[in-house]
């Protein structure tokens, strides 16, 4: 299956889930079941035995695209809960493959190979489409314009090859990781996020919960990544428009009559992309972070133009932010809905909060964000089960080559043929009761702490520890998951130690958890269906301080906090 195939199927499914696609959905299909019928007639080899297992539609040709196009992320974890007992299985799209690996084990043996999955081809064919980058910015995307580039050798020179994506990926990698450029960004979004929970005061404010989260954490993180000069602290509206690029970017992709199919997200994109013009040609990247100085320095060599350097900074805000938001919704949500949750997670966080009065007479709040790990095991805890809950991202690769794929816990293999495409959801891991038991489906705040697991045997340790992933592996790990740990933790626990939040005036928490939207394709963690609207105020023995987060005398163990300490499944 070539990339086109599949984005024609992503794209397909974007336009479902849009209010303007009933009237394009219809001739969108027509189109694709046209050209797939010619292309099924001309082509159709048998499954060999040696790979997984078909998994018939009862449509020939096109039923697995229509199945995509209707269910979109759940449609994999659907056909998985037919055939449980499948490790992986093929989908037949015309006459293309999609492999389907649902075993944890098969998933990260999978991640390891990044010789034969490759990614580089997905993000070059969405970079255009999404970002609306020129054919000059594109060739060196595509590599065309690198040291040594030959078009009949290897996709960008190669995994390490040198070319701009890679040395991208490097920067972005280098700098979130830990060290000083984390810390600079962790610094720049935690100052700004106290700045926000200080300016509410004794009376409180009245606001949707997901709406509040959303303007303090793009703000914040925008503040981090660019600056004072953040061109969305001079212009809110951007704050919306990045949210509704976010929205409709799949309908963006088709490019087809943007201003008609989606004016909103178009708009979104320009204004950004008119903001950063300015950002840029002021140099107000002067006073950035790390991160953003070193892309601008990397985009200068490879020779793109002013204009693509503004066009790709909705990319970095998007990625920064459209997980990190909903995710931090949900947690505050899930421990706010329990009393006693909430209790104890109250005692853990205040362990951590020494106070003092300042030079002007202040009394300050300062959380040790050292102390996480070693003094708020529940609320580490609660973070990974919502994680768990909500986030269903899935790695889509391209299969460059023939491959075995062998699982890491067995000698068990798949052949894999050369081109398809193969998926790695962790909807299926994270939703089965096969790893998780029976209360697969229940919100268990105590299930990650370090005692729950181990009480457990070691084959379902190590299966959990495999089929938990909601960050992705392999080369493209996300790169921004302490970024995002430590913004969501700082937040969430400062909001349950330092305030109620409450929807009926009188009593403090949700009546309950706010309901999941339906998953769109391309989408990792789900957003609300509706907003939750509450009062926040400050919490009694807590009204007058000002709060600030500090590393204390200790250092963040980021690799223990995200769990990546624990190998139990390659013991
Ligand atoms: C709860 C928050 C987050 C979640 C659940 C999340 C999830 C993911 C996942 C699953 C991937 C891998 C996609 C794949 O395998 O195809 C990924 C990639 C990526 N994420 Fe995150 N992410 C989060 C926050 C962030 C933040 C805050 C940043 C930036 C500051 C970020 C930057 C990136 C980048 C640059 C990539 C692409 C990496 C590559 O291509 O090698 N993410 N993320």
């Amino acid at each position: 299956m070539s990339t086109k195939d599949a984005s024609a199927g992503f794209l397909a499914a974007a336009m479902l889930s849009s209010p303007g696609g009933a009237v394009v959905v219809p001739t969108f299909v027509a189109v694709v079941l046209a050209v797939g019928i010619m292309v099924a007639l001309s082509k159709i080899d048998e499954l060999d035995e040696k790979e997984p297992p078909l998994v018939k539609s009862r449509i020939p040709f096109c039923g697995h695209l229509l199945g995509m196009l209707k269910w979109q992320v759940g449609y994999m974890q659907m056909l998985s809960s037919k055939v449980p007992s499948y490790s992986a299985f093929t989908l037949r799209v015309f006459s293309n493959r999609i492999y389907v690996i649902c075993d944890p084990f098969f998933i990260q043996s999978a991640y390891k190979n990044s010789k034969a999955f490759d990614f580089g081809q997905f993000v070059v064919e969405s970079s255009q489409r999404a970002f609306d980058i020129g054919e000059q910015g594109m060739k060196i995307i595509r590599g065309e314009t690198a040291p040594g580039y030959d078009p009949n050798g290897k996709f960008l020179n190669g995994n390490e090859g040198d070319c701009f994506l890679n040395e991208n990926h490097k920067i972005m990698v280098e700098c979130l990781s830990p060290g000083t450029g984390l810390s600079e960004l962790n610094k720049g979004v935690l100052e700004k996020v106290a700045g926000f929970l200080n300016v509410i005061d004794g009376d409180g404010e009245t606001f949707g919960l997901y709406r509040w989260i959303r303007d303090v954490l793009t703000l914040a993180t925008a503040d981090a990544l660019y600056g004072p000069k953040s061109p969305l602290n001079s212009d809110s509206s951007l704050i919306d428009g990045l949210w509704d690029f976010e929205e409709n970017m799949t309908m963006l992709m088709l490019n087809l009559l943007p201003t008609f199919i989606c004016p909103k997200a178009y708009k979104g994109r320009l204004d950004i992309k008119h903001a950063f013009t300015k950002y840029y040609a002021e140099n107000h990247h002067l006073g950035a972070s790390k991160l953003i100085r070193s892309r601008l320095e990397c985009c200068q060599r490879w020779g793109f133009s002013s204009n693509d350097i503004a066009n790709f900074e909705i990319s970095t805000l998007f990625l920064a932010t459209t997980n990190s938001i909903p995710t931090s919704f949900w947690q505050l949500s899930y421990i706010l809905s329990s009393p006693s949750l909430l209790a104890s997670i109250r005692t853990e966080v205040e362990s951590i909060v020494s106070r003092r009065i300042s030079s002007d007479g202040v009394e300050e709040a300062i959380m040790d964000i050292t102390n996480f790990q070693t003094h708020c095991p529940l609320l580490l805890s609660t973070f990974h089960e919502t994680l768990r809950l909500v986030d269903a991202a899935t790695s889509v690769r391209a299969v460059i080559q023939p491959t075995t794929l062998t699982s890491s816990s067995s000698n068990q293999t798949f052949q894999l043929k050369s081109p398809s495409v193969i998926q790695l959801p962790s909807g299926i891991t994270h939703s089965s009761p096969k790893i998780w038991g029976e209360d697969v489906n229940e919100f268990a705040p105590e299930r990650f702490l370090p005692s729950t697991k181990a009480r457990l045997p070691k084959e379902k340790r190590r299966a959990q520890a495999a089929g938990y992933f909601p960050f992705g592996g392999g080369k493209h790990l996300c790169p921004g998951r302490h970024f995002a740990m430590m913004e969501i933790l700082a937040l969430v626990a400062a909001t349950v130690v330092g305030y109620d939040v409450c929807q009926d005036d009188d009593v403090v928490g949700l009546d309950k958890v706010p309901e999941r939207a339906f998953q769109k394709l391309g989408t990792a963690v789900r957003k609300p269906v509706a907003d939750a609207d509450v009062r926040i105020k400050r919490r009694e023995g807590w009204e007058d301080v000002r709060w600030s987060f500090g590393e204390g005398k200790g250092v963040v163990d980021f690799g223990g906090l995200v769990g990546e300490s624990e190998s139990e499944y390659s013991e």
